[in-house]
Order: structure tokens, then C-alpha cells, then sequence
């Protein structure tokens, strides 16, 4: 007898729960229609992994997606940051592989290092109690690592585009039984800026492949994809409106040579748990962080044309807490998901709306509350008008005093949702700066 069939409930009572989450989550986590992870007929041992992650229940996206996936179809699904995309994919993967076949059966492809870790992590995590063999690859390590741990047996990869094509291009990696491919963040893969890589990629799947497309953002690029490779899609938008609930968004109205001191009053005003703060170059990225460090406060900063094994250490030791900011360029725009960061700092405001998105979605994780402030110059002043009417949003000037309530967890125990929303009266940034000279 398939073991989810059995009636009895002993399995659950062993399971190893973390703690139970107790902060306000918004309803761009908790709209749902309440079905439960036991009603997609997963095998009990995916279970155990999806509980013991602390997943009680679907997020809107694992339930509007999870049932399609398994059944074969085709799915572009398109979903709010940090609402549980990772799960609604990997969770199907999962299901769908067959331990007993040696081979490769799912590939996983993501836009970064960091979130190949990241999401390669989760699988692990998810498949604990499956004998199922995941694989990371991604650039900046070394090719004969690889090439050993691919002598062995692989059932999920989890990569790159460049080194897993690599691989397949040096007959490495067979692909041949690989009949499910994800593109997470897919409109980022779908980019120039790896032009060329999928089509090369995708010719080595085979013919009858299912094919997930996740994003919060899906431009006209993902169209063209779609009817090349696709078929009888079945499309989900569970954004009708763009931005988080849960994430407030002010702006302070600065001129290049009050940024830092605009960042200094903001470190000392707000009450960070752990921050983000993102500049537009990697030269920018490391300016900021000396000057921040010379400001007193600790910080971390990452970029993409620093060693890899260094980019590895900064973002698990930021993971694990060992410092409250960090510097970053876009590198970390995209997916990276670390639970703690309550406000997201542009202190260079990004150039188009997807940017903007994905950026303040780094705050709010899982429909937590947080909140994103963007250091607006005189230059930034269209853009800023641009991204609020392209997304339908309002960015607001920042108040003198943010309410707490609005982003700090401690704040918000017995709070109703209603009331943690609501923000304080404002001040412009003008007063905020002046009052803290
Ligand atoms: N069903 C669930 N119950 C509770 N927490 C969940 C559930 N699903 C996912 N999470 C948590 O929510 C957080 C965000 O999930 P995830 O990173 O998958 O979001 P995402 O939609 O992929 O975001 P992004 O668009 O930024 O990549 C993670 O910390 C994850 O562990």
C-alpha cells in the first residue's frame, strides 16, 4: 500500500518542526482556498520534507500551481516576491523523480550563483527523507569537481545556463532522461544577457520535456519562448497588483553628496534586523562599504567580479547573521531569500520597475513586513514617477519617525494586519536630515 494512503497519523507526530512562525503575514501569502499539502497525493516521505521546512500549508502560488505541475502540463506562472515560487516548483520535481533511475530527471536552471546555492539547499532540505541525489553547478568553481560528481548518480540538477551547457557540450552531463526543466526567475534567463545559452541548452532535452516558467516579472521576451517551446500552457497570474503588501516603500529626496549622510540617519533612525543596500555599479558597491565601515557601522558587501569562493563565505555568513548590512550590487537583486531582512535601502534608485520589484522584495519575505527606502536624487525624480505609475504603486516620502509596526517583528505580536499597515503621518526627508544634524 502507498504509504500516503495509510491512515495513520504516527508519522506526523515525529516530525522534526522548527519553531512555529509567529509574525503578521499578509495576504499575498495567506489568500487561499485552504487546500492542504496531502491533497496532491504527495508520497508521505516529500511530506515530511515540506513540514519540517515549517510549511503548514500552500502559499497561494503551491496551490494554484503544485497539482498542474504534477500532472505533466506545461506551467508559466507568475507570482509576487518571496510568496513561495521555489517551493511551487521543486516540490513537483520532486514528486515526478524516480530514486531507482539512475539518471538525470530534472534540471533546474536559475540567473545566479547565489541562488543556484540557495535553491539547490531547499531541495536537499525538501527531499530529507527521499533517497534522491541533488547537484549544484554553477561557474567559478572547478569544472573537474563536476565532472567526478557526475560519474556518480545524479537525479536533480540545479544550475546555471553556462556551466551545465558546459557539461552537456562535453558529453558530461546526459541530459536524455531529463524530461522536466525549470526556469526560475525565468524572464532574467530569458535576458540578452544569456542570449543564445537556453536555445543551445534545451536542444539537448528530450523532444517530449515539461517545461515551469516561475517569475515575479515576465516581460514580452517570454513570449517569443513560450511558443518555441511550449505547449497548451497553462498560465497563472496571481498578480493583479504588482508590489507586497507587506512592504512599505518611501523615498527621501537627496542630492549625490547627502547620500551618506542620508544612510548614516537612516542607520541610526531605523531599527534594522538586517538590511540591504544597493548601488548601481560594483565600483559603487565597494566605495560604499569603506565609507560605511569608516562611518562605524559593520557591513559586508558582495559583487559579481569578486571570487567566487569569497561571493560564497559573504552571503552565508550574511545568512547566518554575522553582520546586519550589506552592500550589494543586483547581483542579489533576484530570488536571494534571507527571512531577517526587514528593510531593503536603494541607496542608488534602479533604473526600470522589474529592478525596483525584485530589489524591495528582498524585505517582506513570505508575507512578512518590511520596508524599502530609495535615495532619490534630482536625476532619479522621472524615474521614480515612471516605476510608481508602471507598477501602481505609491512610494511615499519617508515620515521623520517610520512606525516600527510597519517592519520590526517585535512590534507587530496582537497587532491586527489592518493596523500594522497603517503608516504614521509624514515628514519629508528635508526634516528628517535637518532634525538629525
Ligand atoms: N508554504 C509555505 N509556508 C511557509 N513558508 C513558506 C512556504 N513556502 C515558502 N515559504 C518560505 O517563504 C520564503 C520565500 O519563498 P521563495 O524564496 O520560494 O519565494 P519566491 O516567490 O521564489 O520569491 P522571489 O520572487 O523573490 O524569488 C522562503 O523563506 C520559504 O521558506
Amino acid at each position: 500500500m502507498d504509504s500516503t494512503q495509510s491512515n495513520d497519523n504516527d508519522w506526523k507526530a515525529v516530525l522534526r518542526l522548527p519553531p512555529k512562525d509567529t509574525r503578521i503575514k499578509t495576504a499575498d501569502v495567506t489568500d487561499t482556498k485552504g487546500v492542504e499539502f496531502e491533497e496532491f497525493g504527495l508520497s508521505r516521505d516529500l511530506l515530511k520534507g515540506i513540514y519540517e521546512k515549517g510549511w503548514e500549508m500552500p502559499s497561494p502560488i503551491q496551490e494554484a500551481s503544485i497539482a498542474i505541475a504534477l500532472s505533466g502540463q506545461d506551467v508559466l506562472a507568475r507570482a509576487k516576491n518571496g510568496t513561495g515560487k521555489t517551493g511551487a516548483y521543486c516540490i513537483p520535481c520532486i514528486e515526478k523523480i524516480d530514486p531507482k533511475k539512475k539518471v538525470i530527471q530534472a534540471i533546474i536552471l536559475v540567473p545566479t550563483r547565489e541562488l543556484a546555492l540557495q535553491t539547490s539547499q531547499i531541495c536537499i532540505e525538501l527531499s530529507n527523507h527521499l533517497k534522491l541525489k541533488v547537484m549544484v553547478t554553477t561557474g567559478g568553481t572547478d569544472l573537474r569537481d563536476d565532472i567526478l560528481r557526475l560519474n556518480s548518480t545524479v537525479h536533480l540538477v540545479v544550475a546555471t545556463p553556462g556551466r551545465i551547457l558546459d557539461l552537456m557540450e562535453k558529453g558530461v552531463a546526459d541530459m536524455s532522461h531529463c524530461r522536466i526543466l525549470v526556469l526560475d526567475e525565468a524572464d532574467k534567463l530569458l535576458s540578452l544577457d544569456f542570449s543564445g545559452t537556453l536555445d543551445r541548452l534545451i536542444a539537448y532535452l528530450p523532444a517530449d520535456r515539461q517545461v515551469l516558467l516561475y517569475s515575479a516579472t515576465f516581460p514580452r521576451t517570454v513570449e517569443v519562448f513560450m511558443r518555441r517551446y511550449m505547449r497548451n500552457t497553462y498560465e497563472i497570474n496571481l498578480m493583479e497588483q504588482l508590489t507586497l503588501l507587506g512592504i512599505s516603500q518611501f523615498y527621501a529626496y537627496v542630492q549625490e553628496k547627502q547620500k551618506l549622510h542620508c544612510l548614516n540617519t537612516l542607520f541610526r533612525k531605523l531599527q534594522i534586523n538586517q538590511a540591504i543596500i544597493f548601488c548601481n555599479s560594483t565600483q559603487r558597491v565597494e566605495l560604499l562599504a569603506k565609507k560605511i565601515t569608516e562611518l562605524g557601522y559593520s557591513c559586508y558587501y558582495i559583487h559579481s567580479k569578486m571570487a567566487q569562493h569569497h561571493r560564497n563565505r559573504i552571503f552565508h555568513d550574511f545568512r547566518q547573521g554575522h553582520c546586519r548590512n550589506l552592500v550589494c550590487s543586483d547581483l542579489l537583486t533576484r530570488g536571494i531569500d534571507i527571512q531577517a531582512v526587514n528593510v531593503v535601502i536603494n541607496f542608488d534608485f534602479p533604473r526600470n520597475s522589474e529592478t525596483y520589484l525584485h530589489r524591495i522584495g528582498r524585505s517582506g519575505r513570505f508575507g512578512h513586513l518590511g520596508i524599502a527606502v530609495n535615495l532619490v536624487t534630482y536625476e532619479d525624480r522621472f524615474n521614480l514617477r515612471r516605476i510608481e505609475t508602471e507598477l501602481k504603486t505609491r512610494i511615499e516620502p519617508i515620515p521623520k519617525e517610520v512606525d516600527p509596526r510597519l517592519y520590526v517583528a517585535e512590534f507587530q505580536t496582537g497587532l491586527e494586519k489592518s493596523m500594522a499597515l497603517q503608516p504614521l503621518p509624514y515628514m519629508s526627508l528635508q526634516q528628517m536630515t535637518a532634525s538629525s544634524t
